[in-house]
C-alpha cells in the first residue's frame, strides 16, 4: 500500500498532494473531506482575553470587629486553623478559613453539625469608603450564615466599636444585619472587661428590634445568595435598632480558654437556626 506523509500549510490546512486536492470536495467553506474521506478543517485565528478572577471565600460563620478584638485568636481556639496573631492592628489581611469540629453531644449526627469560619481582617469606622484595609474582604461575608462579632470588652468604649463595625456592615449590604449574630465580648481576663461585663452585655443585647419585626428580609436573604449587588452599595433607610437584636451575647476570653463552651453552644444554635430555613438552589 501506498503511503505519503501529510503536511500542515500556513492557513492551518492539511497538506493534501495535489493530486488528491482536485478530488477534494467543500462540504462548507471551512470543512472539505478528501479523497481518502478524511475531513479537513481551516484553522480559526485564536482569542485573546483579559479576565479578572474575583475569591470570595465560601463560609458559614463570618468573624468581624476592630483590629485587635481578637478575631484569629478566636479562631485558633476553637480550630486547627494557625492565623497570624499579634498585638497591632491590621496583623489579618487576608481571610484566614477554620474548620469546626461538630457537637460532640450529638453523637452520630455531630458532623452534620461542622461549620467553616472565616476570620476578616479588621474593620474600622470608614472601611466601606475603602479606610483602612478598606472594603474588598466585606464581599467574603456574602456566603456566610453567621456572623461572629468579637469585641474587644477591655477596650475604652466597647458599645461604641460594636456599633461602629454594625454600622460599616450596613452601609456595605444591609442585608448582613439582617443575618442571626452572636456577639462575644472577649478579653474578659482583663480586669476591666470583668467589671463591667453585665452592664456591657445588657446594654449589646438591647441594641436592635425583636426578630420578625423586619419585614425586608427575605429567606434567601439569610442565606446570603440571592442578594443583589447593588444592594452592597445602598446604606438603606433603617438604623441600627431597626435591625434585629444579638441572638447571644457571651463573655470569653479566647485567649484563655474562658467561656469557650457556651460562645460555641451560641454559634451552633445559631447556625441550626439558618438550617431551619430552606436553602435556595445553588
Ligand atoms: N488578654 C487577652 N488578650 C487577647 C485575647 N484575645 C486576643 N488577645 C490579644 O489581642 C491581640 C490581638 O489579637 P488578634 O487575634 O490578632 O486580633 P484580631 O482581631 O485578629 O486583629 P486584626 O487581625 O488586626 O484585625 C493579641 O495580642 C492577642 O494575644 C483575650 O481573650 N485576652
Ligand atoms: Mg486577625
Amino acid at each position: 500500500m501506498k503511503c505519503s506523509l501529510l503536511g500542515v500549510d500556513k492557513a492551518g490546512l492539511i497538506d493534501v498532494p495535489e493530486y488528491k486536492r482536485r478530488k477534494a470536495m467543500a462540504l462548507s467553506p471551512n470543512i472539505m473531506r478528501d479523497a481518502s474521506d478524511k475531513v479537513l478543517t481551516h484553522g480559526q485565528p485564536g482569542e485573546e482575553v483579559s479576565l479578572e478572577l474575583i475569591l470570595r471565600v465560601v463560609a458559614d460563620v463570618g468573624l468581624v470587629g476592630l483590629p485587635n478584638a481578637g478575631k484569629s485568636t478566636l479562631l485558633s481556639a476553637i480550630t486547627l486553623a494557625r492565623p497570624d496573631i499579634a498585638d497591632y492592628p491590621f496583623t489579618t489581611l487576608m481571610p484566614n478559613l477554620g474548620r469546626l469540629g461538630g457537637d460532640p453531644a450529638l453523637g452520630a449526627l455531630q458532623f452534620s453539625s461542622e461549620a467553616t469560619l472565616a476570620d476578616l481582617p479588621g474593620l474600622i469606622e470608614g472601611a466601606h469608603l475603602g479606610k483602612g484595609l478598606g472594603r474588598n474582604f466585606l464581599r467574603h461575608l456574602r456566603r456566610t450564615r453567621v456572623i461572629v462579632h468579637v469585641v474587644d470588652a477591655a477596650a475604652d468604649d466597647p458599645v461604641h466599636d460594636y456599633k461602629i463595625v454594625r454600622e460599616e456592615l450596613r452601609m456595605y449590604n444591609p442585608q448582613y444585619l439582617e443575618r442571626p449574630y452572636v456577639v462575644v465580648l472577649n478579653k474578659i481576663d482583663l480586669p476591666k472587661a470583668h467589671d463591667r461585663l453585665s452592664s456591657l452585655a445588657l446594654e449589646i443585647s438591647s441594641i436592635g428590634c425583636e426578630e420578625g419585626h423586619d419585614k425586608s428580609a427575605s429567606k434567601d436573604d439569610l442565606n446570603g445568595h440571592q442578594v443583589s449587588s447593588e444592594a452592597e452599595v445602598e446604606g438603606g433607610e433603617k438604623e441600627l435598632g431597626d435591625y434585629p437584636r444579638p441572638q447571644a451575647v457571651v463573655a470569653a476570653s479566647v485567649l484563655r480558654h474562658i467561656g469557650i463552651d457556651e460562645m460555641l453552644k451560641e454559634i451552633r444554635a445559631a447556625l441550626r437556626k439558618c438550617f431551619d430555613h430552606k436553602l435556595p438552589e445553588p
